[in-house]
């Protein structure tokens, strides 16, 4: 039962232990110059698109930390850093949006749980050396 992975779509395989493979008919369909093209005939090309799409995923991330980092302007102390009724804000609207698009809610859950669960102590780090940056120059002869 797939449900229980995207949290509503349903799509059918054989239940078997020992299913042979490849199993079912390629099911990604994209345009390539206008030509309707499937996806995959093989694992390998399977990780190859993974990788293309983990390179991506890795610039959102950047992009996403730069406003993290960008959020300390507006906290004064440390302990103002960690805003947890707007990180379960965030995941609600997560996983909302994913049963909303057809994403899977078991992989939506687990990443942005764990995007929260290091952005805010990447955040408190922020803070924390810009304290040691500021007694630094403090304590420095001019
Ligand atoms: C970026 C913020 O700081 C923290 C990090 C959050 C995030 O990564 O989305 C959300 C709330 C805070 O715990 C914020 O307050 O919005």
């Amino acid at each position: 039962n797939t449900d229980a992975c995207y949290g509503s779509n349903v799509i059918l395989a054989p239940s078997a232990d020992h299913r042979p493979v490849p199993w079912g008919t390629p099911s990604i369909h994209f345009s390539l110059n206008g030509i309707p093209t499937t996806c995959c005939d093989s694992i390998e090309e399977i990780r190859t698109a993974l990788d293309d799409i983990d390179d991506e995923i890795l610039g959102l991330l950047n992009r996403r930390a730069a406003y993290v980092r960008e959020a300390t302007r507006f906290k004064s102390t440390r302990e103002s850093v960690n805003v947890p009724s707007r990180n379960e804000a965030v995941l609600k609207r997560a996983e909302q949006q994913a049963v909303d698009i057809g994403v899977p809610v078991t992989i939506v859950r687990a990443t942005i749980g764990a995007i929260l669960n290091s952005s805010v102590p990447f955040e408190q780090c922020i803070v924390s050396n810009l304290g040691v940056l500021i007694r630094f120059e403090a304590d420095s002869p001019v």
